[in-house]
This record gives structure tokens, sequence and C-alpha cells, in this order.
């Protein structure tokens, strides 16, 4: 199996749960919701995309050919001095579209805690220690369970309702980012306030000014 990564990258994980936290991203090349080429995002399924997924030219990417090649390359960007609190936030474009066992294998073997953040439209691996999943209305949801649910809002047809009977210990709104960004920030605070089951995720990275 030869993983096909954009770029691995040190910095805080901005969003959800666990914003704040130190993390190395390892974002995984191209995604089945979207081609990642601006010329197709009109007739994509998921149209709001805010990354660059497309090829393996960012800092840090390439062309992993196994998996211990792959943790390797993640453990490089951990701070060498530091074994402890090690942890790995999977991305992309979509992880799971090349996410395997054998990589979360390699990975614990080398102390990361394994995050990903998915589509929720593939089953997962076993063995990953945190799933978020955010759901892309008009793609099918198959991924029904998790840590985290973290939907974009507001989608056109994405009633956060019809997500509150999954299996997920987290539900959180996270404004669309784009030209609407302040009202949409605006619209998802207002639901929140409304519907307490629902807490906001802000991408503080952005508001950082960080990766
Ligand atoms: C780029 S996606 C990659 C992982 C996976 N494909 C997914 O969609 O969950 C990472 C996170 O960014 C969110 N995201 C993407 N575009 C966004 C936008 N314009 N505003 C807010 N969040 C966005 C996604 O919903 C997801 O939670
Ligand atoms: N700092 C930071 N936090 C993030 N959380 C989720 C991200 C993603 O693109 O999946 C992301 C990202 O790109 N940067
Ligand atoms: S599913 Fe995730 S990576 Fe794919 S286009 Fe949508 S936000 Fe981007
Ligand atoms: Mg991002």
């Amino acid at each position: 199996m030869t993983y096909l990564v954009k770029e691995i990258f040190y910095t805080l994980q901005g969003e959800g749960s666990h914003a704040g936290r130190p993390a190395v991203f390892c974002r995984f090349s191209r995604c089945n919701l979207w081609t990642g080429l601006e010329k197709d995002r009109h007739r994509a399924i998921c149209q709001f995309c805010d990354t660059d997924f497309v090829g393996t030219d960012g800092e840090g990417g390439g062309k992993f050919r196994s998996p211990d090649d792959l943790a390797q390359a993640v453990e490089n960007a951990w701070p060498s001095s530091s074994t402890e609190h090690r942890f790995v936030v999977c991305t992309g474009g979509e992880p799971l579209l090349q996410l395997d066992e054998a990589a979360i294998d390699a990975l614990h073997a080398r102390g990361f805690e394994v995050a990903v953040e998915t589509n929720g439209t593939r089953v997962p691996p076993k063995g990953i220690d945190w799933i978020c999943v955010s759901p892309k209305i008009g793609s099918e949801l198959v991924v029904t369970r998790g840590d985290e649910l973290k939907l974009v809002y507001p989608q056109l047809g994405g009633d956060p309702r019809q997500f509150e009977h999954l299996d997920f210990r987290h539900f959180r709104l996270q404004p669309m980012d784009g030209s609407d960004a302040q009202a949409n920030t605006r619209a998802t605070v207002e639901y929140c306030k409304k519907n307490p089951r629902w807490t906001l995720s802000l991408q503080t990275h952005k508001y950082l000014g960080i990766q």
C-alpha cells in the first residue's frame, strides 16, 4: 500500500473537542466528494471545502510506500525531545480512502494517539482512538457512531435534528467559512443557544493565523 499525502505538519488542533491540543496533521490526498479542482467545485457533492488536498507537494507531503514509512514521517514532524502526549490527526481530503489498520498500528507503535476527521462515507478501520464525523448533505452517511459529530452549519437540507439520534458523545456545529462566514457564525451561535444539545466548534487556527 502506498499512501498519498498532501502535507504533514505540526500545529495545534484548531477544531472540536481537542482544540488547543498539539498535534501532527497528516493530510491525505484525494476525496470522494470533490476532485479538489476549482473547475469542478460547482458540481461537487461537497462544495464548501476550505482545503487544498490535491497532489503530494505540500510541506512534508509525499508518497509513502509502507505503513512504517508513513509513521516515520509523522514522527519526524513531532518535536524530537518529546515522547509523551503524541497525537496525530489524520485528515485530508478524505483520510478513510487510504488510512488502514496497518497504518494505525504503525502510528500506535510510535506512541501516537490517532484521531481522524472524516466525512463519514467510508467504514473506518479498527483501532482509531478518536473519530470526528462531519456529515455532508447529499452524501450517504455510513458512520453512525463515534466520538464527535461536527456539522458544518448552515448546509442546505442540513437540519441538525436529523443527526441527533446517532451514537456520538459530542454534537458540534461549526460555522461554514467562506463569503458568508460572519453571518454563518452568528447563525451558529443562535442555533446553539436555542438548542443546547449542540455546542459551537470554531476553527480557532484561522483566528490565530496558524496552520
Ligand atoms: C477539509 S475536511 C477533511 C476531512 C473530511 N474530508 C471531512 O470532510 O470531514 C476537515 C474539516 O473541515 C471542515 N470544513 C471544510 N470546509 C469548511 C468550511 N468552509 N467551513 C467550515 N468547516 C469546513 C470539514 O467539515 C471537516 O470537519
Ligand atoms: N490547526 C488545524 N486544525 C484543524 N482541525 C481540522 C483541520 C482539518 O483541515 O481537517 C485542521 C487544520 O487544517 N488545521
Ligand atoms: S468531504 Fe472533506 S475534504 Fe472532501 S471536499 Fe468536503 S470538506 Fe473537503
Ligand atoms: Mg482545515
